[in-house]
């Protein structure tokens, strides 16, 4: 999958109020009430990623956690980061 251009990003991402182009990858943060709630949404959001086989960087402090997107193999964002984005949003909508 190939690569998508900084414009075609910006485009795509003002359905995605919660993420932002950082560093090259799509980044977004999300709070949550507590620790239990926050690990609740990273167990989901592991089981996503195993069944598109795209994973995250990520990490998490108590009750917040943050996302970093990217494809290792076209060195940027793809159309892959975007629908694991677009699960993820769906996961954390549930838990909030
Ligand atoms: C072999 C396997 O398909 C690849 O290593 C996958 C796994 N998960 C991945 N996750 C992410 N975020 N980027 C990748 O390029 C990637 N590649």
């Amino acid at each position: 999958m190939s690569k998508l251009s900084n414009e075609v990003i910006e485009k795509k991402l003002l359905q995605f109020p919660d993420w932002e182009l950082k560093d090259d990858t799509l980044y977004a943060e999300f709070e949550f009430e507590n620790f239990k709630d926050c690990f609740s949404a990273m167990s989901r959001i592991a089981f996503e990623c195993e069944a598109q086989n795209h994973h995250p960087n990520w990490s998490n402090v108590y009750n917040l956690l943050k996302i970093s997107l990217s494809t290792h193999d076209a060195d940027g964002v793809t159309q892959k980061d975007f629908d694991l984005a677009e699960a993820i949003e769906e996961i954390v909508e549930v838990e909030d």
